[in-house]
C-alpha cells in the first residue's frame, strides 16, 4: 500500500509535542490522499498503552520496535524495515535535531528524496508537496517528490496536534538492527539549560536579549518564568555573549517554538530571531526603542525600560497566583 510513516519519539512514557504535531499532520494528510497514516515507536518495553495513544492523533496502525530510543541509527533500522513492510511512499518527521539525523540517513538509505524545515505540506494530484522557506524565510519554494520514498523533515512545531479520538492496532515488528547502529548508547539524556522545562514544548517562554545588559539580567527572566510556570528562551547575541546557554537559541540558527505565549525583553526582533518564534499565538515585547522591529510582529508592544518592567511584572504574577 501507499501510505505515511511518522516517526513517534517518547520520552519517559510520553510522546514529545511535535511528534504528536507529526501524527496529526500525517493522518490529515494521509486522509487526503485516501490512504492510512501509521507511525513508528522505539524503546525498550513499550507499553500498548503508550503505543496506542497516537491513534487519537490519526495514526491507524503503530509498529512497535524493541530497541534503543533517541539515537539516530536504529531508528533508521527500524524505519526501513517498516517501509519494507508496509510499502509507504512517505516518511515524516516533527523535526528536531533527532528529527534531522533520523530524516536523513533514511533518506541516504533508502536513495530517498529529502526536503527539511519544512512549514507545509499540501496534497497535489495525488502526491505530497512540501513547502520550504527560503531566503532568509522571504520566500516559500515547493519541492515535489519524483517516484520512491519521499522525506518530510519539518521544522519544530510547525504542524498542530489534533485530537482525532480513532483508535490504532499495535503491530509487533522485528529489526535486525546492522552492526554499526549498535555502537553508539545513550549514557544520559540531559537538557543543558538546567531548569527541568522541555523548551519546545512550553506554553510560556520569556526571551532575553541582549537589552539585559549583562548575562546577571537572566536571573530576573527565570524569576518571572518560574511565577509564570514557563521557560527562558534567548536570541543568538547573547548565547555567543556566554549569557545563557545554546540550548535555549531561538531562530534561525536556533530552535523554532510556537508557544501561547512569546515574551520578548529587550530583544530588537532582527529576522534570523523572528524566524524561530513568530509562530508564537501570543507575541509581547518590552523593549525601549519605539522603532524596535519586534513592535512589527508583536501583538502587545510595551515601550519601556525591562529593568523596570519585569520585576514589577513578576510581582504583579505572583501576587494574582498568590505566591
Ligand atoms: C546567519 C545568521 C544566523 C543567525 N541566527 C540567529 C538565531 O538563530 N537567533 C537569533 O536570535 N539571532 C540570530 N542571528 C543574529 C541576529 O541577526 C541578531 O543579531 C540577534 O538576534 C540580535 O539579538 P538581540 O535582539 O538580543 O540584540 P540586539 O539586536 O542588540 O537588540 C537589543 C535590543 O534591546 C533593546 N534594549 C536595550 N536596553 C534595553 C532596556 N533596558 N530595556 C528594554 N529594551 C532594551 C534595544 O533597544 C534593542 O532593540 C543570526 C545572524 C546571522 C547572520
Amino acid at each position: 500500500m501507499s501510505g505515511i510513516l511518522v516517526y513517534a519519539l517518547h520520552y519517559e512514557g510520553a510522546f514529545n509535542k511535535n511528534s504528536l504535531g507529526a501524527v496529526s499532520e500525517g493522518a490529515r494528510l494521509a486522509a487526503e490522499l485516501g490512504t492510512e497514516c501509521h507511525a513508528i515507536v522505539i524503546g525498550e518495553g513499550v507499553s500498548d498503552d503508550l503505543a496506542a495513544q497516537l491513534g487519537k492523533y490519526g495514526a491507524s496502525k503503530v509498529f512497535r520496535v524493541e530497541g534503543p530510543e533517541g539515537l539516530a541509527q536504529p531508528v533508521i533500522d527500524a524505519m526501513e524495515a517498516a517501509i519494507a513492510a508496509g510499502g509507504h511512499e512517505y516518511a515524516l518527521f516533527g523535526g528536531g535535531l533527532l528529527g534531522f539525523e533520523i530524516g536523513a540517513g533514511l533518506a541516504a538509505r533508502l536513495d530517498a528524496g529529502v526536503c527539511m524545515e519544512v512549514t507545509n505540506v499540501r496534497v497535489e494530484d495525488g502526491k505530497l508537496v512540501a513547502e520550504r522557506p527560503i531566503l532568509q524565510d522571504s520566500q516559500i519554494s515547493s519541492v515535489h517528490y519524483r517516484s520512491g520514498v519521499g522525506v518530510i523533515i519539518s521544522r519544530l512545531n510547525a504542524f498542530e496536534i489534533k485530537e482525532t479520538g480513532g483508535t490504532a492496532t499495535v503491530e509487533d515488528l522485528a529489526v535486525e538492527f546492522k552492526a554499526h547502529s549498535l555502537k553508539a548508547k545513550m549514557v544520559q539524556r540531559g537538557e543543558q539549560r538546567g531548569a527541568d522545562v522541555n523548551i519546545e514544548d512550553a506554553n510560556i517562554l520569556v526571551a532575553g536579549g541582549r537589552g539585559l545588559g549583562k548575562k546577571e539580567g537572566f536571573d530576573a527572566l527565570e524569576e518571572l518564568a518560574g511565577a509564570l510556570g514557563g521557560a527562558v528562551a534567548a536570541t543568538r547575541a547573547v548565547v555567543d555573549a556566554g549569557w545563557y546557554s545554546y540550548s535555549a537559541q531561538i531562530g534561525q540558527t536556533g530552535k523554532t517554538v510556537s508557544p501561547k505565549l512569546y515574551l520578548a525583553a529587550g530583544i530588537s526582533g532582527a529576522i534570523q530571531h523572528k524566524v524561530g518564534m513568530q509562530a508564537s499565538e501570543n507575541i509581547v515585547a518590552i523593549n525601549k526603542d519605539s522603532n524596535a522591529p519586534i513592535f512589527e510582529f508583536s501583538d502587545l508592544g510595551i515601550v519601556g525600560d525591562l529593568n523596570k518592567i519585569v520585576p514589577k511584572l513578576t510581582e504583579a504574577v505572583k501576587a494574582k497566583k498568590g505566591s
